[in-house]
């Protein structure tokens, strides 16, 4: 491979935004991927499309200051982070997490590009967040919090513009918070969030809808394996809302969930989870995921979180965060039979786990693919807010189904037309890439 063009542009990407090793890190992929495509196309070279991709069209970053229950001030620093308009508003969630800071969103935003453009609905890329920490928070505190978030961001986003929506730590009770604040500073009732409540503009399956889209998008997977999900022994990691509905479309489809996590550990349980218990822990008690063990006998709890990639499955599905899926798990997963990953999460295994699934031929989902129907469900929510109409579980589960399957054929195909039959990713990044770059061309340099 001519690397000259990837060295360039990590160049480029490394010395204009210091520090920042996850935006690096998404960069590389991409980069990597559409080197043959830029090589082939001088157009893209010569009117410097991925240079100007990696610069977010515009970055805010923000004070949120809040006051607590005993009635202390708190700062937390916001961020949105609209990536690039080309093909639709931006679109993206927000995260709430401690971890968060600019290196973290452009990483998340610049991947949402892509993802985006896969879905075959018109969306941009955006993500957007805040360093604060929902866990241990009051209701009062989350909504003063959030309130605070909105009061800024409401100046720069709106149903036409940019539409953020949940990530990590953004579930339906803090976009209703931002969803009442939005309205009542501007004065408007529009589609400005998605993943709102069904009683005021949300769409049905928005809740599962990155978790069934995985389990669509890992099914072709496996139908090209000539088998599927039955009788099927899957470790999914993380119980938020990605692993929850991916273990419950797993179920309905005949595979068997055996372990799950938390930042506090993994658990297993040989008979296959318990979805119940999860949902009440982790959405009505918003507790840990230890807590499973004291209810359910013969289950085992595992305070390492990364080793969960040793428990023996047929299927893994990362969906806690980022780089949570590392060489040596890798290779604990392939020796162990695994035949299929796909990633719930964004970016969760390392660029040497990638190279560990693609070495050793087991199939290889990659997030902005294998991902994007919470995203593309997003869309359809916008959609409907647009009409005012509001269409029924079916219709929207059809459309999503569609949806993958759509964004499943893209890939195959950009790969195989680059040479890279069955590499998911770079046909991910290849056919999200054409997309948004032959529509920047259109648009002239803006
Ligand atoms: N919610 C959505 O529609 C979408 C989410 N994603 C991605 O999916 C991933 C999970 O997001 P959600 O389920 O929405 O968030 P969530 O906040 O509902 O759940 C996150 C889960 O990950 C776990 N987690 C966090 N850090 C961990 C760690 N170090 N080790 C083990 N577990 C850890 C948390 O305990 C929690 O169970 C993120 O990477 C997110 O960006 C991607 C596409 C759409
Ligand atoms: O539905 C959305 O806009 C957010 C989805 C998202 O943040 C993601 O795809 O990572």
């Amino acid at each position: 491979m001519n690397s000259q063009f990837i060295d360039y542009v990590m160049g480029l990407v490394e010395s204009r935004n210091p520090g920042e090793i996850e935006f690096h890190q998404a960069v590389k992929e991409v980069a990597e991927s559409v080197n043959v495509v830029v090589q082939k196309h001088s157009e893209y070279g010569k009117l410097k499309i991925l240079e100007r991709m990696i610069e977010p069209e515009r970055q805010i970053m923000f004070r949120v200051p809040w006051v607590d229950d005993s009635g202390e001030v708190q700062v937390n620093r916001g961020f949105r982070v609209e990536f690039n308009s080309a093909i639709g508003p931006y679109k993206g969630g927000l995260r709430f997490h401690p971890s968060v800071y600019l290196g973290i969103i452009k990483f998340l935003g610049f991947e949402q590009i892509f993802k985006n453009a896969l879905t075959t609905t018109p969306i941009g890329g955006g993500k957007g967040g805040s360093d604060f920490d929902p866990k241990g928070k009051s209701d009062m505190e989350v909504m003063r919090f959030c309130q605070s978030f909105m009061t800024e961001l409401q100046r720069h986003i709106g149903a036409n513009t940019d539409v953020p929506a949940g990530d990590i730590g953004v579930g339906g009770r803090e976009i209703g918070y931002m969803f009442g604040q939005y309205k009542k500073v501007k004065n408007v009732f529009e589609g400005v969030l998605t993943g709102k409540g069904l009683n005021y503009g949300g769409s049905l399956v928005r809740t599962e809808a990155t978790g069934y889209g995985l389990v669509y998008f890992v099914t072709r997977m496996l139908q090209d394996q000539n088998t599927d999900w039955n009788g099927k022994k899957v470790v999914i990691s993380g119980s938020g809302n990605v692993a929850i509905y991916a273990t419950q479309k797993v179920h309905e489809l005949g595979g068997k969930v055996v372990a799950l996590s938390d930042s506090g550990g993994y658990i297993v349980d040989e008979k296959g989870v318990n979805l119940d218990t999860i949902k009440r822990i982790k959405e009505v008690e918003r507790g840990r995921i230890k807590e499973y063990c004291d209810e359910n006998p013969g289950s085992s709890f595992h305070d390492n979180w990364q080793g969960i990639w040793t428990v023996p499955c047929d299927v893994a599905l990362p969906s806690a965060t980022q780089n949570e899926l590392d060489a040596k798990a890798a290779q604990a997963l392939a020796k162990n039979g695994c035949i299929a990953v796909g990633e719930g999460a964004n970016m969760p295994s390392t660029p040497e786990a990638v190279d560990v699934f693609l070495s050793e031929n087991v199939a290889f989902g990659p997030a902005k693919a294998a991902n994007a129907g919470g995203v593309a469900t997003s869309a359809l929510e916008m959609s409907q807010n647009w009409m005012g109409l509001n269409w029924t579980f079916e219709e929207v589960d059809h459309r999503l189904q569609m949806i993958m399957n759509a964004v499943y054929d893209q890939c195959v195909a950009a790969a195989d037309e680059y040479g890279m039959n069955g590499n998911l990713v770079a046909g991910a990044n290849i056919a999200g890439f054409c997309k948004v770059a032959d529509a920047m061309i259109a648009q002239g340099v803006v």
